[in-house]
């Protein structure tokens, strides 16, 4: 497995793998990897002939109070997990090689950041189709593996792909969780015992939310209404939202008609935690 840390190596080590007639699959991350980034490991690996990893908390897309400096990381079992999924290249920049002292230039999508974590994130989806962009650049795949626990993340990827004519496959992989629903996420690790059990009020309240729908319950308000009073029955938590919406526009809906995304943000002691699941009819 080779490990790159400038731009120019991992580069001229994609286009030598091109010039071999090599395909390379591609998974970026933010580090402190857990199952439901090997998951997506796996998904890429038969995919393509070289598997290519990246490592890079990015710091375009944390806002001012947000927990850039507290961000989990270690990069040795990082190292032993790629490894083991058969990553044959692991990109490590460092936040000067991939941002510059002269840096101007980002990419920003008109309407999918409005939405959902858009709102309490304004400039969160900014800083994700801006660093994406460049390790698409740098990285050069043929097909990349996002999770569609951030759900709304793979929707503007997709979004930029098809907009900025990326001849780029993009996949999305199931959500990982532990057993008691909880999805898989680094910033699980922020969690005390007593949030740690709080935390499977995400995963509870959708299926509680798929049972009313499959009951026959189809008003928006009401599903959000016993969905809140559901989460805030637990400790420690602080609902940032909880929502129906087009799955593939995000705009909210009144009813459930059809087939509909379901998403939540809560916080829950440090952690801001998210899920979400497809409900309704389809
Ligand atoms: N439980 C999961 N199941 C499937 N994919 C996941 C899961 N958690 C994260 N991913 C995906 O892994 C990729 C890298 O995400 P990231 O490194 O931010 O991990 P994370 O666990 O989501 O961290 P965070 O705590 O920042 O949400 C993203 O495409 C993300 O959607
Ligand atoms: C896609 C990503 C690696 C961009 O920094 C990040 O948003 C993440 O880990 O989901
Ligand atoms: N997994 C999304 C990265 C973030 O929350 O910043």
């Amino acid at each position: 497995m080779d490990i790159l840390k400038t731009k120019a190596e991992m580069q001229t080590w994609s286009a030598a793998k091109k010039r071999q007639g090599k395909s390379i699959a591609f998974v970026p991350t933010m580090g402190y990897l857990h199952k439901g980034h090997v998951s997506l490991l796996e998904i890429g690996k038969p995919l393509s002939d070289e598997l290519v990893l990246s490592i890079f908390v990015n710091p375009t897309q944390f806002g001012p109070n947000e927990d850039l400096d507290a961000y989990p990381s270690n990069i040795q079992n990082d190292l032993d997990l790629a490894e083991q999924a058969g990553v044959t290249a692991v990109f490590l920049p460092d936040k000067n090689e991939m941002y510059g002292p002269d840096y101007q230039t980002h990419v920003y999508l008109d309407h999918l950041p409005r939405y959902l974590c858009g709102r309490s994130r304004p400039i969160h989806f900014g800083g994700v189709a801006t660093v994406v962009t460049k390790l698409f650049n740098i990285v050069m795949p043929d097909v990349a593996v996002f999770g569609k626990k951030d759900f709304q993340q793979l929707a503007v990827i997709r979004q930029m792909v098809k907009d900025l004519d990326f001849n780029i496959r993009i996949i999305g992989g199931e959500i990982i969780r532990e057993t008691d629903g909880l999805a898989m996420s680094s910033r699980n690790a922020y969690l005390t015992p007593a949030q740690r059990a709080s935390a499977v009020c995400l995963s509870r309240a959708i299926n509680l939310l798929k049972q009313r729908v499959d009951q026959g319950v189809r008003s928006v308000p009401d599903l959000v209404r016993e969905a809140e009073s559901f989460i805030l029955s637990f400790d420690h938590t602080r609902i940032d939202y909880i929502e129906l919406c087009h799955p593939r526009t995000l705009e909210p809906v009144d009813t459930v008609q059809s087939e509909t995304l379901l998403a939540l943000a809560v916080q829950v002691g440090k952690s801001r935690l998210i899920d979400n699941a497809l409900i309704g009819p389809t």
